[in-house]
């Protein structure tokens, strides 16, 4: 096989996640880290508006609630929502680093159907760091924090630049965000904070 490893499991000589020091406190609402983010953005209709926030140690939790647009089979969610929902999560991770990234590996462990209509409660940790490779798990629960497991996530985020998105981005979404102050004001405030 060529190419990068796949592996999910951290190497021996991984480090354990430090909060950055200027991470949000606990239970502060982080916000989109762009409007029209099918995972978080208040302007992407269809999307899941998923609401994350900082939670104790490196982690995140957040709250979706399925939609009638999200279904796969009638009245369940989609399988491949789910996975966003756990993706857009762990990617709020991000904001507890202070360090930007983007999934390489998701592995998705679908555990009960999710009809439309439910309160996913979602939660997701870092749980070790090794060069720009960061490992991280994520659960979502129907109906509240302690309520039933249906999805189970571990991934693997790689760290970047903001020119991953400036040069690998569709010109006119770039041109847009680059002209929204507080957007790049954030993302470049998490390259020069180390
Ligand atoms: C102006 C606008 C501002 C906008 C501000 C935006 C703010 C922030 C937005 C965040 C958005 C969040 C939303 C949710 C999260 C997504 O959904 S992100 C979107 C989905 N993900 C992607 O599109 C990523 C596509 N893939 C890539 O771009 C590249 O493959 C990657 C992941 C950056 C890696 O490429 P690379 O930088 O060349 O890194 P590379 O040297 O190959 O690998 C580095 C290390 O990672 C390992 N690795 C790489 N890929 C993998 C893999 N797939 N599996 C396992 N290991 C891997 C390598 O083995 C290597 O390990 P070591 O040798 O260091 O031990």
């Amino acid at each position: 096989m060529s190419g990068p490893t796949t592996s999910l499991t951290p190497p021996a000589d991984a480090r354990r996640p430090v909060r950055h020091p200027d991470a949000p406190a606990p239970g502060e609402l982080l916000g989109s880290h762009y409007d029209r983010c099918f995972g978080c953005g208040g302007e992407q209709p269809h999307g899941l508006h998923l609401e994350t926030r900082a939670g104790e140690g490196v982690g995140v939790t957040a709250v979706f609630t399925v939609k009638e647009a999200h279904q796969g089979a009638p009245g369940l969610a989609h399988g491949g929502v789910l996975a966003t929902a756990l993706d857009e999560t762990l990617g709020g991770l991000s904001w507890l680093l202070r360090t930007i990234a983007v999934t390489g590996r998701l592995e998705t462990d679908y555990v009960r159907p999710v009809p439309v209509g439910t309160e996913l409660h979602l939660a997701a940790e870092v749980t070790a760091v090794h060069g720009r490779k960061i490992y991280g798990t994520a659960t979502g629960r129907i109906g509240g924090p302690d309520g039933p497991v249906a999805v189970r996530a571990a991934a693997l985020f790689v760290e970047v630049k903001v020119d991953h998105f400036i040069e690998n981005g569709r010109d006119e979404e770039i041109r847009s965000a680059m002209s929204d102050p507080d957007q790049i004001k954030v993302a470049r405030a998490f390259e020069v904070n180390p």
